[in-house]
């Protein structure tokens, strides 16, 4: 079942300067997220991975497009509507130490989402429990502040906060990226074990294709603003067709400085052959 049906999505920002004309960052992006899947969406710094995780959540108004979650379009809901829908799409940022408020316990940080829900305290805490037990931390977190915790045991939390209200979708964007190696293989194992155990679906967000090829069932690859090439993930990361996903797979670092040779001037008779055309 489709979950997310994102069509022609386009997003301009301002330009600068007095009489700049707004920028299109996004020029008519299509892709589709079912229940329970994970799609993973990969492209270059600034290719517009993050803008079109934040029109998702609502965080950016597109120019044009729509964006439909089961069914209803979701651009331009606002009050109520809005904050109804942050029940059923959450997200995960990159940055555990700036995305947790500093002052609040754990315990307070999990049970907010389920208060305004309306969950009694004493239910909130009992669900506060189960979270914290499902993202692998132990019971006593909930009385300690986010600085007691190292980068991943942070992401953990923030995870368990995505995952409080029951949310259908979670947009996780580059959800690892400041975790040491070690670390992004644990968050990364728990994330799909999440997966596994609540049916979730993932819009996965990340530069990083060796990630995206271990946690995505699909991929999309998105070029400056278009996106190039979507499939499965075994078939755009093994035998990509678009010359883009070719370099970028290409680009991945490897530990063999051979491989790593090879591949750079298997790069560079690409980047050559596509300047000329
Ligand atoms: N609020 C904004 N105002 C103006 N321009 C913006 C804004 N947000 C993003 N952009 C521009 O939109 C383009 C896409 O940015 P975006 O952050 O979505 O890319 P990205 O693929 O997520 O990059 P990264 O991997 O570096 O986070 C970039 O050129 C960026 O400078």
């Amino acid at each position: 079942m489709t979950l997310l049906a994102v069509t022609d999505l386009r997003v301009a920002f301002a330009g600068r300067g007095l009489r700049a004309r707004p920028v299109e960052v996004l020029h008519g992006v299509s892709f589709e997220v079912a229940a329970g899947e994970t799609l993973g969406l990969v492209g270059e710094s600034g290719s517009g991975k993050t803008t079109i995780g934040r029109a998702v959540l609502g965080l950016v108004r597109p120019s044009g497009g729509s964006i439909r979650f089961e069914g209803r379009e979701t651009v331009g809901l606002g009050g109520r509507e809005r904050r109804a829908l942050a029940r059923d799409i959450q997200v995960v940022f990159q940055d555990p130490y700036t995305s947790l408020n500093p002052s609040m316990t754990i315990g307070d940080i999990l049970a907010e989402p389920l208060v305004i829900q309306g969950a009694t305290r004493r239910d909130a805490h009992t669900r506060v429990r189960a979270l914290l037990d499902q993202v692998g931390l132990p019971a006593d977190a909930v009385e300690r502040l986010p600085r007691e915790f190292s980068g991943g045991q942070r992401q953990r939390i923030a995870i368990a906060r995505a995952l409080a209200p029951g949310p259908k979708l979670i947009v996780c964007d580059e959800p690892l990226s400041a975790l040491d190696l070690s670390t992004q293989a644990l968050v990364l194992d728990l994330l799909i074990e999440i997966q596994r155990a609540a049916g979730v679906a993932y819009l996965f967000i990340s530069h990083d294709l060796a990630v995206v090829r271990h946690i995505s069932h699909r991929v999309a690859v998105l070029y400056r603003g278009d996106l190039v090439e979507t499939g499965p993930a075994a078939d755009v990361t093994s035998s990509p067709e678009h010359p883009y996903t070719r370099r970028l797979l290409l680009s991945a670092p490897l530990a063999d400085p051979v491989e790593q040779r090879r591949r750079r001037e298997e790069r560079r008779a690409l980047a050559a052959a596509e300047a000329q055309g």
